[in-house]
């Protein structure tokens, strides 16, 4: 049993899903081991020195094989040029005289001050690199960095002398020429740069052509090899633009038309003249550089406006069969390219633009297509891009700048800091590597910046431009060269900062009054803006509250006229129920209107009557006439009068018992309907009531008899407002008067006011008596009823004030205020002919009038305002 005992657990279990992978040895790992830790869990200190001591090699640079169809040379050239004019100068200065002539000494020393400015763009790092710095100005304005350009054959100094050139350059071509290969030799650069000093030379520093043609001769004669049995064959021709439309071939050795006529990439009837020795080659170069197309630009006093092609073809001598010439035929081809030039700085116009146009052009285009190769030649697997088509030289020399043949290009660049931007251009167009300098360039804030926040913190790295199509290689040193070089980098930039301090600190505060001012000019707007924009909500907020108003009032009215409509729908089920609303409306309007007449009236109206007694009269009148009317004095409106009238009853008898005339009034009112076979009429005959009377049953009264019920109406209506106004004091009147009315009521009040008063100005005295007698008659004992007890009731002076206001209730309107009274009355009557209903006691008879057009447009006017 022992034998199955289970194994002690053990306290952790590793579990491994996939193999172990072996790491790959590193410094730490073959380096000797650190000594075993006591302590397991001890982390060992990293190896920073360790890491740190390992040595990168840097890439070298390329170095161009030998297989390589292009070879790209670079010459600088030199910043001053010494010539003639400028020893005779410094030669005829006398040294020992004094005083010397302070304008001259002026001169002098500007002249070695511009010499101190002028610094060089350009630095040759070796036979293969140079770095092209960018001048301050552009350093602070563009950000531009500092680039270096690799890759060359070789790279010419300043001081470099033409036969350096041609060694290092012609040699190794003019040595395959003369073995029968085929070669080009090209001048790039822009104007001014020393092509054609490279390449033509002068007679005491004769440049390529003139060695070559030196050298050829010269190794025919010395040696006895098959090379001398070989023949020599000089052809120059150039390219240049017809007008900047065109391009044309000129043969510079042709005579008499020297045209060429070209078809795609050859050029036929260029001649070619045999050259047997060195001084008829020479000669030759001379006649055609005569003939060369030149002219002064502000870049170079002789520049060439074209681009120039020398052929020199070796045959072997003797031998006739030209397909056997052809096949041992080697051709070495020198090229002049016109330099490019910017218009800023040649200061061209016209023609001379339009050369310049097709220069540039030119070059451009040769410049892709030297881009192309070179990038192909990195990189064959990348597929090489033809652009020879839009040109006639690089169609001409198209078998080169595919790399079919071997080329060497020798680029020209000047070496001033006013001549960076031309440099650049053409070195990155050209050389085969680029390499990009990151420098550790500091933003430039200003000094107020630099005092918030002084920056400690390590400094960025910028990468400021890179050109697509350049190869960027960073070279990457070891962690401890990095921190060497940032250290370095840093105290340099320390010194640069030092140097340029006065200049930034200018430019920094310039900046700072500028952003100041324009903050203080936004500051500014924003304020304004700010005040609209309080100005703004205000107004929002007053026109919300008048909106809230508004809104209130309108619900106010119709609830107002809800009430109406519901009271006139309860009025016209049961006519018995007055529309107490509207009438106290209207009857409201009359009161405030018979007010102020009678106020306006106090002093001038002569009667002195007791009102009462006049009302006593007028009752007995009333009361005698009515017993024997059929058409009861109604007032205002039929049955909206009855109502009123019932109304002021219902209130006088809560108001006053002692109303003593108030019963009997009633009774007379009862007696009245009952007897009256027109009931709740609106026309109140006055002086025609007599007539009426008399006739007793006429529906369709006489026009003089609707005129005289017109009056008679407006007279009841008056009477009835002011049976009404007794019943509230006057602030109290007011306030109903304003709160019972509709707006339409209320303007209708003021304008039946106005039409009172007016009626009043021509009211004519024997009219008046006419009219009290009608009055009398029409005021039926409803309006005693209501009168009376509101004498009684009240004190002498309210009584005496309101005789006053009474007296102006005689008065005759004109047809207007009548017809509009009218139609106010007839309101209800158009209701009531809509619809008929029955009457109290059926004793109610509707009687419609014919009614004008202005009456009906009123009529639904005051109809629509009222919305009933
Ligand atoms: N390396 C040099 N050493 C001395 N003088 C030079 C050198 N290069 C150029 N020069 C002088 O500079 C002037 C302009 O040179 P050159 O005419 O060769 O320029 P270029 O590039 O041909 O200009 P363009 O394209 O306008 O014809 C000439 O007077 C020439 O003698």
């Amino acid at each position: 049993m022992e034998e199955f005992s289970p194994m002690p657990c053990p306290s952790t279990v590793t579990v491994r899903r996939n193999p172990p992978r072996k790491a790959r040895a590193t410094p730490y790992t073959t380096a000797a081991k650190p000594p075993p830790s006591s302590n397991a869990h001890d982390v060992p200190s990293f190896p920073i020195d360790e890491i740190l001591s390992i040595q990168i090699p840097l890439p070298e640079p390329p170095k161009p094989s030998a297989s390589e169809s292009l070879k790209i040379f670079l010459r600088i050239k030199p910043l001053r040029v010494f010539n003639k004019v400028t020893a005779a100068a410094a030669k005829s200065r006398p040294r020992n005289v004094w005083p010397q002539n302070p304008s001259k000494k002026q001169n002098v020393a500007k002249e070695s001050r511009s010499k101190k400015s002028e610094e060089a763009c350009i630095a040759l790092n070796d036979s293969y690199s140079v770095t092209l710095t960018p001048p301050q100005a552009l350093q602070e304005l563009k950000r531009s960095k500092t680039e270096v350009f690799e890759g060359f054959s070789h790279v010419f100094p300043a001081d470099c002398s033409q036969r350096d050139v041609y060694g290092k350059m012609v040699q190794p071509l003019l040595e395959d020429f003369l073995n029968g290969k085929s070669g080009m030799l090209a001048a790039l650069g822009p104007s001014g740069s020393g092509k054609t000093h490279t390449v033509f030379g002068t007679p005491k520093d004769p440049g390529v052509v003139p060695l070559t043609l030196r050298q050829i001769f010269k190794k025919r004669d010395e040696t006895s090899s098959p090379v001398s049995l070989r023949a020599f064959y000089l052809s120059i021709f150039e390219i240049c633009s017809e007008r900047g439309k065109g391009e044309k071939a000129y043969d510079l050795l042709g005579d008499g038309s020297s045209e060429l006529s070209v078809q795609q990439s050859t050029i036929r009837g260029l001649k070619e003249v045999p050259i047997r020795n060195l001084e008829e080659a020479e000669s030759l170069i001379g006649q055609a550089m005569l003939k060369r197309a030149t002219a002064t630009t502000n870049s170079n006093s002789q520049s060439s406006r074209s681009q120039c092609i020398i052929n020199i073809r070796a045959a072997s001598d003797g031998v006739s069969n030209e397909t056997k010439v052809q096949s041992t035929d080697a051709m070495l081809t020198i090229v002049d390219l016109a330099g490019a030039e910017r218009e800023k700085r040649t200061g061209n116009q016209g023609e001379r633009l339009v050369e310049s146009n097709f220069i540039n052009n030119t070059s451009m285009v040769f410049g892709q297509c030297l881009r192309s190769l070179l990038e192909y030649q990195k990189n064959r697997k990348k597929g090489f891009q033809k652009h020879h088509q839009n040109s006639l030289l690089t169609r001409y020399l198209r078998d080169y700048l595919e790399g079919k043949k071997r080329m060497a290009l020798i680029i020209t660049v000047k070496a001033g800091e006013e001549d960076y931007l031309d440099t650049s251009y053409l070195l990155k167009q050209a050389s085969p590597y680029m390499k990009i300098k990151f420098d550790n360039i500091e933003e430039v804030c200003n000094k107020r910046q630099l005092k918030t926040f002084p920056r400690v913190e390590k400094n960025k790295k910028m990468k400021l431009s890179a050109p697509k199509t350049s190869q960027i290689a960073e070279t990457v040193s070891g962690e401890k060269n990095q921190i060497t070089q940032e250290v370095n980098l840093e105290g340099k930039k320390a010194h640069q900062t030092d140097k340029s301090s006065p200049k930034l600190e200018d430019n920094n505060e310039r900046e700072h009054i500028i952003m100041r001012n324009f903050a203080k000019v936004v500051w500014n707007v924003l304020k304004q803006y700010n005040e609209k924009l309080k100005v703004a909500e205000g107004d929002i907020c007053s026109l919300k509250e008048r909106l809230k108003n508004e809104q209130l009032k309108s619900r106010e009215l119709e609830t107002e006229l809800t009430s109406l409509k519901s009271s006139c729908l309860f009025s016209k089920s049961n006519l018995a129920e007055p529309c107490l609303h509207e009438v106290e409306a209207l009857v409201h309007a009359k009161e405030q209107l018979e007010i102020d007449t009678s106020l306006a009236n106090a002093d001038t109206n002569v009667d002195d009557d007791d009102p009462c007694d006049l009302i006593e009269s007028r009752s007995e009148v009333t009361a005698e006439g009515c017993s024997e009317s059929p058409v009861p004095h109604k007032s205002l409106v039929p049955g909206l009068g009855n109502e009123e009238i019932s109304c002021g009853e219902q209130e006088c008898a809560k108001e006053d018992d002692s109303c003593n005339l108030i019963d009997s009034t009633s009774e007379v009112t009862a007696e009245e309907y009952n007897e009256s076979p027109v009931p709740n009429k609106n026309v109140v005959p006055d002086l025609a009531n007599e007539q009426e009377c008399d006739n007793q049953i006429d529906p369709t009264p006489s026009p003089e008899q609707v005129e005289v019920r017109l009056i008679n109406n407006r007279l009841s209506n008056i009477q009835t407002k002011s049976a009404v106004s007794r019943r509230f004091p006057d602030s109290e009147k007011q306030e109903r008067h304003r709160r019972l009315l509709p707006a339409s009521s209320r303007l209708l009040a003021e304008e039946m006011n106005d039409l009172e008063i007016k009626d009043k100005q021509i009211e004519k005295p024997q009219v008046k008596l006419a009219e009290t007698r009608d009055q009398e008659k029409s005021e039926s004992t409803q309006g005693r009823e209501i009168e009376i007890p509101a004498r009684e009731a009240e004190p002498a002076s309210t009584k005496k004030q309101r005789n006053e206001q009474k007296k102006p209730r005689r008065r005759l309107q004109p047809a207007s205020s009548v017809l509009l009274t009218r139609e106010i009355n007839t309101l209800e009557i158009e209701d009531d002919v809509a619809e008929p209903k029955g009457t109290r006691g059926g004793k109610k008879t509707i009687v419609t009038q014919p009614r004008s057009q202005g009456s009906v447009t009123l009529l639904r006017l005051l109809t629509s305002n009222l919305h009933l």
